[in-house]
């Protein structure tokens, strides 16, 4: 279990901060908690990509379009602390390899449990699949809803923020991105 006293004090202090009551009964273990919290929603840093894809490469046996749609997505912005929740369509054309299927979305997790902004989750996500697959494109997209524009600031309860990463052929050739595209269209509510 994840345990971290100083996170778990600097909580007691914003409890006390914010005017609460940090001893009385709903609030006693409430800095413990919230600490293993955020240290599970930030536990993509302590992540070691290498181990993570564990050499999950197979020979590729064909060229054609690969792609993992609607990976469940739970991040954290980076500026207000408060999560964003989407999917993550991932797509690549192998060369040489495949990635095991489960190493998609622990790629999309071990960068998704940091603090983030959605462009640069979506870039690192496209560029590590480029990396261990040396696939000959790569297309990333993230559609999620910031609860730091729906519970306060603008207010906005049904804006989605759609980013994409178009790497190799995907950027190149306008068919490719459009069949990627397409395929992922297919899957969305
Ligand atoms: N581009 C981008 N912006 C983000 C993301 N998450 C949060 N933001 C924005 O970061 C900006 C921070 O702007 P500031 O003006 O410093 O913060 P703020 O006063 O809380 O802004 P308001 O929400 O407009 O009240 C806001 O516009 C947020 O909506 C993200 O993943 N990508
Ligand atoms: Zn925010």
């Amino acid at each position: 279990m994840l345990y971290c006293p100083p996170v778990e004090n600097l909580y007691k202090a914003i409890l006390a901060a914010i005017g609460e009551d940090a001893s009385r009964e709903g609030l006693r273990d409430t800095p413990r908690r919230a600490a293993q919290a955020m240290q599970y929603l930030t536990k993509g840093y302590q992540e070691d990509i290498d181990r993570l894809v564990n050499n999950a490469l197979f020979e590729a046996e064909s060229d054609d379009m690969v792609i993992v749609r609607d990976i469940e997505l739970y991040s954290l912005c980076e500026h207000h602390l408060l999560p964003f929740i989407g999917k993550c369509h991932v797509g690549y054309i192998p060369t040489r390899k495949i990635i095991g299927l489960s190493k998609i979305p622990r790629i999309v997790d071990a960068y998704a449990r940091r603090l983030q902004v959605q462009e640069r989750l979506t870039k690192q996500i496209a560029n590590t699949i480029l990396k261990y697959t040396q696939a000959d494109g790569v297309g990333v997209v993230i559609e999620a809803q910031h609860l730091c524009t729906m519970m306060r600031g603008v207010e906005k309860q049904n804006s989605v923020m759609t980013t994409s990463c178009m790497l190799g052929s995907f950027r190149r050739e306008s068919a490719t991105r459009a069949e990627f595209m397409a395929l992922i269209r297919k899957s969305s509510r």
